[in-house]
Parts: structure tokens; sequence; C-alpha cells
């Protein structure tokens, strides 16, 4: 049984059809890439599979179980986070007091391995605002994986980092998603970062998936390179 499932996911924003028909798998251990030109969907379909945004039609699946109608809270304590595209940290609050806080919520005991995965140790008594940036966006990293989530969706967790620091995010998400079995949905920017990184992929276009398979594959697929990665495949 397929661990996590989006079955014909659609979203409407009243005349705008921003999701048509999207299907998707998730497995364990398994980094699925979703990219797509701006205004893709793919922003939307992270909030159609989180619960952030009830899909007009289509389901949401967990072990088979149709959880559509359940609330972000309730996937979250059974084990579907998420990430945001900016910056999720409460500012004045120091890196620890945020990591403990959502590890009382969800009840994960799993902080230290994660603190010491990311290499947030020495910033645990650090203000969240006052560390570089990079750093918050592994601290919002660390917040989604609390509580040994099974699913885990990523909405561009690269997003204003450098070259280098997006490389390094990107290696602890497929290191993570490896270590701990966790099925990844990477929606990402960076397309280079997300052929190097996933295991399969979906291309969206206008809320429609235009392929969806093997980065091999993606990248040879001649509907992919015209709409979107153009010369740069
Ligand atoms: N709250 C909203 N109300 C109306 N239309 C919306 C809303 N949110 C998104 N849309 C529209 O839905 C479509 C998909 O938007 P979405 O943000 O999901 O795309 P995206 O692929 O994540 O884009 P980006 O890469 O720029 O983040 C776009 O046409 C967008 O304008």
């Amino acid at each position: 049984m397929t661990l996590f499932e989006g079955s014909a996911v659609t979203v409407r924003y009243g005349a705008v059809q921003a999701l048509e028909n999207i299907d998707i798998r998730l497995d364990p251990g398994v980094v699925h890439g979703v990219i797509g030109p701006n205004g893709a969907g793919k922003s939307t379909f992270i909030d159609a599979l989180s619960g952030r945004k009830r899909p007009s039609a289509g389901k949401v699946l967990l072990d088979g179980e149709d959880i559509t109608a359940r609330p972000v809270g309730w996937r979250r304590l059974h084990g579907v986070s998420r990430s945001f595209q900016r910056t999720s940290v409460f500012a004045s609050m120091t890196v620890r007091d945020q990591l403990e806080m959502v590890a009382r919520r969800t009840g994960g005991k799993d902080l230290d391995d994660i603190v010491g995965a990311l290499g947030l140790g020495p910033f645990l008594d650090r203000v969240c605002n006052e560390i570089a940036y990079g750093t918050q966006r592994s601290v919002d990293l660390a917040l989604a994986l609390i509580g040994e989530p099974r699913v885990v969706l990523l909405d561009e967790p690269c997003a204003g980092l450098v070259a280098d620091e997006a490389a390094g995010m990107l290696g602890h998400i497929r290191a993570i998603c490896k270590d701990r079995d966790v099925a990844v949905l990477l929606v990402e920017h960076d397309v280079d970062g997300v052929f190097r990184t996933c295991d399969a992929i979906t291309v969206l276009n206008l809320g429609k998936v235009l392929t969806s398979g093997a980065p091999a594959d993606v990248r040879k697929d001649e509907e992919v390179v015209r709409a979107y990665l153009g010369s740069a495949a």
C-alpha cells in the first residue's frame, strides 16, 4: 500500500483552476521533487496535501485512509508535516525554545538527533532573529522533522540560500530521507539541485502534470524541455 497519496487533487480559487486532477504517490525513503514555473501550482499542491487548503475535488490518502477532511493539526500528529516557503521561525525565541515547543506538542523524542544531523547544536541558545538566514532555514527544517513524521512536505527549503548553503540543505534532506525512511516531497526552484537530490520528479505547469518519473527520463521529456527547462536541460 502507498504510504501517502494525492489522487486527482483539484483546487480552484474562484475562476482560477490552480490544480487539475493531480496524482502523486510518496513512498518511504524516496525524495519526490515537484518543479514547475511560477504559478504552476506547487505551493497550492503542498497546501492541499498538508490540509491547509481543502481540495475542490480529489482525495488525500495516508496508509490508504482518506484523510482529505482531516485538519492540519491532525495530520501533523499522525505523521504528515510540512515546511513553508518563507521561514516560519519565531524571531524572538531561542532555537532551543522553539524546537522544544514543537517537540512537546508532537511528543517527539528525537530532538537531539535532529539537532545533531542539522548541525544546530551551537545555535540552541541563540535568538532566531540573531542567527544567519541559512541557519534559520535549518531551524525550519528541524521544526518539520520533530516527532518522527513519516511524510515531510517541503516548500522551497532553499529559498534565499546561496549556492553552497542550498547544496548543504539538499544534502541534509536526502540523508534524512534515507536514514529515517521518510517520504519527502520537495518543491524547489533550484532545478539542478532537484535533479541531483530527487529519486522521482513531477513537473507541473499551469496546474497540470506535464510529466512524472525518474529524473533522467524527466530531463529528456520534450514537452518539459519546451515548456520549462529550455536550454538549461
Ligand atoms: N489565494 C489565492 N487566491 C487566488 N488565486 C490563487 C491563490 N493562491 C494561488 N493562486 C493562483 O493559483 C495558481 C497557482 O499558484 P501557486 O502559488 O500554487 O503556484 P507556485 O507554483 O507555487 O508558484 P511560485 O513558484 O511562484 O511559488 C496561480 O495562478 C496563482 O495565482
